[in-house]
């Protein structure tokens, strides 16, 4: 009976959804894990609670008029999605990317929505973003073009309404740029952004915590299965703010990574990367050029290559979505790897997790094994709502603590004996639970 209903509201989700590939891919994957939960619980069908899922409370669109260096006029498209409010104020991070458009954040405000019921604070699930490139822009340039995006973004955020972030070519300068716009505009300083720097109500930790929370993770994953992360090969994906933190920590405990990447190609280091390699590419400001570093860390250059070639027992993908497909996953199955976790947001394709979950590979989805970093950036506003900073080492028990939270979810929702865990199905019980009695305990309307 339920199957039928679920057949027939993505069936609904993908009419209603032309061209929107990303988004129903996302929307797709819950749905085909959650059929026990809604054979349970009539309301959920009786109060259209997936249908209310497959549409976001708000999508806000706008113009971003900006000048360039050369006194030259662009426009942008500028978004904030406001995906669910029902667990908390909308939250969720900013990517400025030229691929950004409505079918990218409406999947990453929905992926939100679950990874926030997850960490257990109270939040709603957001995302916004630009199709602005960054890419060979100048400081001025960048600065500009945040302070006209705030010009309209400010008007639909607030510490208790909505409370963006950063992601992909969004760090700590680009939310220096976009709270000081937001300040001189409300005339009130607010804790209405996270990610800030720590001299003006920003945290300890949340640089590091998404790739930090990852490892954390990783490692209560080894522990289920009497393994440690010392020796292990790793490889990731990507070269920004998580792939970094997630190396920097794993090889801290003792692993050997072996792969950084961006769009161009991959960086390979059969010995591993040392420690001192990784935080000078943390220091590095503007972008990491992965190729010009290959000689000093005695690594090679691949240009098109992708981390998944490459021997492992873990992988990390850590850039983008659908960043890891069949042919990859097919190829990481070969070479014997033996876990992966997602530090990027649906960076695999479906195929590619239908034969990781085939070869029995424990695959953890981002919005479980990603979560340190929204986690962090509540840490933040609770700071900022009592005017009270946290020590960093209270901050990595909490971050601890709440990675720790969110992988016993998962175990707690594995109902079977078998030693397989099939951690995205556990993860998408579990927080459709909370975020569907959210929904229901607030009524319709
Ligand atoms: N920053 C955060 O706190 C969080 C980020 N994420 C996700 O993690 C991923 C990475 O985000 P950040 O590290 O923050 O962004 P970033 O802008 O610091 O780094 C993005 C990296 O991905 C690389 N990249 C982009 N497209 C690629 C491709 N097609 N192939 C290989 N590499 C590619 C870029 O070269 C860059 O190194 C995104 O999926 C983001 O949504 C998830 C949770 C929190
Ligand atoms: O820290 C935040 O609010 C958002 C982080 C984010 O964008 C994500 O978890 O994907």
């Amino acid at each position: 009976m339920s199957k039928n209903n679920i057949q027939k509201t993505t069936q609904w989700l993908e009419d209603r959804n032309p061209n929107q590939p990303e988004f129903i891919q996302a929307v797709k994957e819950v749905f085909g894990d959650i059929e026990p939960l809604v054979e349970a619980d009539q309301d959920i069908l009786a109060e259209a609670v997936l249908q209310r899922l497959s549409e976001p409370d708000r999508i806000i669109s706008f113009r971003v008029t900006w000048e360039d260096d050369a006194g030259q006029v662009h426009v942008n498209r500028g978004y904030r999605v406001q995906y669910c409010g029902a667990l908390g104020p909308y939250k969720g991070g900013i990517r400025f990317h030229p691929s950004v458009n409505e079918s990218i954040l409406k999947f990453l405000g929905f992926e939100q929505t679950f990874k926030n019921a997850l960490t257990n604070i109270p939040l709603g699930g957001a995302k916004g973003g630009s199709d602005f490139n960054p890419k060979g822009r100048s400081d001025r340039e960048i600065m500009r073009f945040c302070q006209a995006f705030m010009n309209e973004l400010y008007r639909h955020i607030g510490e208790n309404t909505d409370i963006p972030a950063g992601d992909i070519n969004v760090g700590a300068k680009e939310i220096g740029y976009l709270f000081g716009q937001y300040r001189r505009l409300k005339n009130r300083f607010s804790g209405a952004l996270t990610g800030k720097g720590i001299e003006f109500g920003g945290s300890f930790l949340r640089p590091e915590a998404t790739g930090f929370g990852l490892i954390f993770f990783v490692k209560d994953m080894l522990d289920r299965h009497d393994q440690a992360l010392e020796d292990k090969t790793v490889a990731i994906s990507g070269s920004g703010n998580v792939a970094l933190h997630a190396a920097l920590k794993a090889t801290e405990n003792g692993a050997r990574v072996t792969t950084l990447s961006n769009s161009e190609g991959c960086l390979y280091v059969e010995q591993g990367l040392s420690t001192e390699a990784i935080k000078q590419l943390i220091d590095t400001t503007g972008r990491v050029d992965l190729a010009s570093v290959a000689e000093d860390v005695n690594g090679q250059w691949q240009e098109d290559a992708k981390p998944w070639q490459y021997p492992c027992d873990i992988a990390l993908p850590c850039a983008t979505q659908n960043e890891l497909d069949e042919d990859d996953a097919k190829a990481l199955v070969d070479n014997g790897c033996q876990f992966l976790a997602e530090g990027a947001n649906m960076p695999c394709t479906n195929d590619a997790v239908a034969t990781l979950n085939e070869a029995q590979i424990p695959n953890a989805p981002g919005k479980a094994s990603n979560a340190g970093g929204v986690a962090l950036s509540g840490l933040e506003m609770a700071q900022n709502a009592c005017f009270n900073p946290m020590s960093y080492s209270q901050l990595d028990e909490k971050l601890r603590s709440i990675m720790k939270n969110v992988h016993q979810q998962c175990l707690d929702e594995h109902k079977h004996d078998d030693q397989w865990i099939n951690y995205r199905q556990c993860a998408n019980r579990a927080a459709f639970r909370r975020v569907a009695a959210g929904i229901l305990a607030q009524g319709t309307g």
